[in-house]
């Protein structure tokens, strides 16, 4: 089934859910009874460190579950063993950082991540080819991945993401450690991911939001803070639109509205 398929048999159901989520490491409360719902469109996941977002999508990843409350994907909750390895081929992840055999090639880590997520034989290469292409790596694909830039690297790591055609994809910070060009180039590889999927992006670059993302979700200590969308955000911020409205999106009027959500719930870390 195409991924397309995926999202319509979904209808209105949102690509993934996430109801009352709490998540505890010992002592250390990192999910408070989270809401959460993802379509497809790319969305922010904001907060400052510590705030809960990796957490968040380590249960949208399917890698953890919550102590309380329920995680559900492509409109099935999350649970029992075969139901959860059936959602988790349809989910791609980019973690903030993954590891590789340096001396697999790129077209090799690739298709290893395909065949990990059992896109079936027949197909192995060519969505390897496809994925390659996507981020713009086919001119490097017999490099081997111990000689790659970190820039080339974050964008093998997407390859490895897509290859199975996910219903979701789960960024986290990807465009940390990039260079200026790179990141622009990023941008434009993440919002045509987003046409294809939905895409969860956590990060703390305000103008990458501005650029990307259509929604944004604003965790502060463990609790979800803001749902919206950017303009949503932007109307935040002290001295926006009357009518409840940004007049712009940019990256200072996205951190300005993250700005007066933090400071609403006393928190004063920046993204
Ligand atoms: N394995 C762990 N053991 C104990 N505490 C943890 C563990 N992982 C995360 N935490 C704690 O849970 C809270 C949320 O962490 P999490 O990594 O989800 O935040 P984050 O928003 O992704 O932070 P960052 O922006 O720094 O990556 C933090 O207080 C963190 O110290």
């Amino acid at each position: 089934m195409s991924v397309g398929s995926d999202i319509a048999a979904a209808g209105t159901t949102p690509v993934a859910a996430v109801e009352g989520a709490t998540v505890r490491y010992k002592t250390v409360v990192a999910l408070d009874g989270v809401h959460a719902e993802f379509r497809p469109g790319t969305t922010a996941l904001l907060g400052p460190n510590g705030a809960g977002k990796t957490t968040l999508l380590s249960l949208l990843s399917t890698a953890r579950r919550p102590h309380e409350g329920t995680v559900s994907l492509l409109g099935e909750p999350v649970g029992g063993r075969a139901r959860t390895r059936r959602v988790r081929e349809r989910v791609g992840v980019l973690p903030q950082t993954f590891g590789y055999y340096p001396r697999f090639t790129v077209r090799e880590f690739v298709e290893y991540a395909a065949w990990l997520r059992k896109v079936p034989r027949a197909r192995r290469v060519e969505r390897t080819r496809e994925a390659l292409r996507l981020v713009e790596l086919e001119k490097h694909a017999d490099r081997r991945m111990g000689e790659l830039s970190g820039g080339m690297l974050r964008r093998a790591g997407i390859a490895q993401a897509v290859v199975n055609e996910p219903a979701l994809v789960l960024l986290d910070e990807p465009t940390v450690g990039l260079d200026p060009a790179q990141r622009v180039g990023f941008r434009g590889l993440i919002k045509d991911l987003g046409e294809r999927s939905a895409v969860v992006m956590s990060t703390h670059l305000a103008e990458d939001v501005a650029h990307v993302c259509d929604r944004v979700h604003v965790l502060l200590d463990g609790r979800m803070r803001f749902t919206g969308s950017l303009g949503e955000l932007c109307a935040q911020a002290p001295g926006a639109g009357r009518d409840g409205t940004a007049a712009e999106i940019n990256g200072s009027t996205v951190e300005a509205g993250y700005l007066a959500v933090v400071e609403r719930n006393g928190n004063e870390d920046r993204p």
